[in-house]
């Protein structure tokens, strides 16, 4: 029986995915095997040693501690492209609701008051101070063509915009679903030099924390509008703040309210909402869950932000053996001499490597592999070794 820790609600589409009776599912309980996040904070966290795997119904993993979880030999898992029209549909609607000036206009008629003939009076000669622009023509720059980056592009191209996009690393899958007509900056300066409305779709990193900030705003056009859907700290709250009271910007639409920001005329803040959907929730948790099973019960790792991908199909009867080691010279070679030593012989074997860290299944002909599995996991360099029975 798997024990699995939830820090957040996941959707039961996706809790349903572990059978129960091979899996028990609490949001409390003792030495679980897995944990399944969505927005908690796991930095702080006393992550217990029997954790073997992470996984996160979502897309942005800096809640977590990867470098210190890659340390342990612990993979992290993440649900690649499973919200990305959820966010795609917000961040459309908040061009909309940014370029019609609808938060003000709101707010103005939730204010209204009189009778009917008092209230249309008021609707006629107060409208024009929400006079709004429309779509076609005007510029998108997209920093990060990503699963929702390239979402984002290819929706404000139907809308009849012109977009610009950047992103110094995307990946061929990506670059297949862009469309042609989206046109390519040379960097993130050259993109707000050229763009009317810019959205962010980068993950928080180093090298994104504060991208947008006061000496950037000004390379953009007057009256620009900055969407960030991704992270806060992407964008430097105070340079926006100034930049909308000068005048300069025309709104700062965001899923990360704060102090800084709130009730600011020219703020558009949703509650973190980019991925509540009922679908983007269903989607992120069956995929998560999926994955989290295939690693317990297989040892098989897809769409991990810190392990390579790694999928051997189990032979029949045959024990399996999952290592994670250092990504240095000679470990396979032990490991087999490790597993010759017992007269065990090595039916399949998979090995993959990611940056520091080299994974190894191993499949081998019947036999009790205890004895191997502790030498190997004593090799210097190794950092997690797990044993599967076979079936
Ligand atoms: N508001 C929400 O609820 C919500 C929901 C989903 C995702 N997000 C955020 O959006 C981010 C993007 O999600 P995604 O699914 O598109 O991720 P993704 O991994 O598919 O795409 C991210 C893209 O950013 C690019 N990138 C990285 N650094 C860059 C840089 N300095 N300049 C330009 N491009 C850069 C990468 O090459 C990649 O193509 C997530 O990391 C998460 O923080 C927020
Ligand atoms: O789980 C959520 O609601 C938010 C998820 C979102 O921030 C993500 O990075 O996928």
């Amino acid at each position: 029986m798997f024990k699995i820790q939830t820090l957040n609600n996941i959707s039961v589409n996706g809790l349903e995915r572990l059978p129960r009776d091979r899996f028990e599912i609490a949001s409390e309980m003792a030495k679980p095997d897995a944990i399944l996040v969505r927005s908690a904070d796991m930095h702080k966290l006393d992550i217990p040693t029997s954790v073997k795997a992470i996984g996160r119904a979502g897309a942005g993993t800096n809640n977590i501690p990867i470098a210190a979880m890659s340390k342990r030999g612990v993979p992290v898992f993440n649900a690649p492209g499973a919200n990305a029209n959820a966010v795609k549909e917000l961040v459309l609607s908040a061009m909309l609701l940014t370029a019609r000036n609808i938060p003000a206009a709101l707010d103005f008629v939730k204010k209204l008051d009189g009778d009917d003939k008092a209230m249309h009076e008021a609707v006629e000669a107060g409208k024009k101070k929400f006079v709004g622009f429309e779509l076609p023509s005007r510029t998108l720059g997209v920093i990060g063509l990503g699963a929702i980056g390239v979402k984002v592009a290819n929706a404000a191209l139907e809308l009849g915009m012109e977009v610009w996009g950047y992103d110094p690393a995307m990946t061929v899958q990506n670059a297949w679903q862009l469309n042609s007509g989206v046109r390519q900056a040379l960097s993130v300066d050259d993109l707000l030099s050229k763009s009317q409305f810019v959205s962010l779709h980068v993950p928080l990193l180093d090298a994104t924390r504060g991208l947008i900030n006061a000496d950037r705003i000004k390379l953009m056009k007057k009256q620009a509008v900055v969407l960030n859907f991704a992270r806060a700290p992407i964008v430097d709250e105070q340079a926006v703040i100034e930049a909308l009271d000068a005048g300069r910007m025309h709104a700062y639409a965001c899923d990360f309210p704060s102090t800084a920001l709130q009730g600011h005329p020219r703020v558009l803040a949703t509650p973190h909402l980019g991925a509540s959907t009922s679908e983007a929730e269903d989607n992120c948790a069956v995929m998560v869950a999926d994955q989290i099973r295939e690693f317990l019960e297989l040892g098989t790792i897809r769409n991990s932000v810190n392990f390579p991908e790694a999928q051997l199909p189990m032979l029949p009867g045959a024990t399996r053996l999952c290592i994670v080691n250092q990504n240095v010279p000679n470990m396979v070679g032990q490991i087999s001499t490790a597993l010759a030593k017992r007269g065990l012989n090595i039916a399949d074997l998979l090995n993959k490597s990611r940056g520091d860290l080299a994974y190894t299944i191993v499949d081998v002909d019947g036999g009790d592999t205890g004895e191997a599995a502790q030498e190997i996991e004593a090799i210097p360099g190794v950092l997690a070794t797990r044993v599967i029975a076979g079936r």
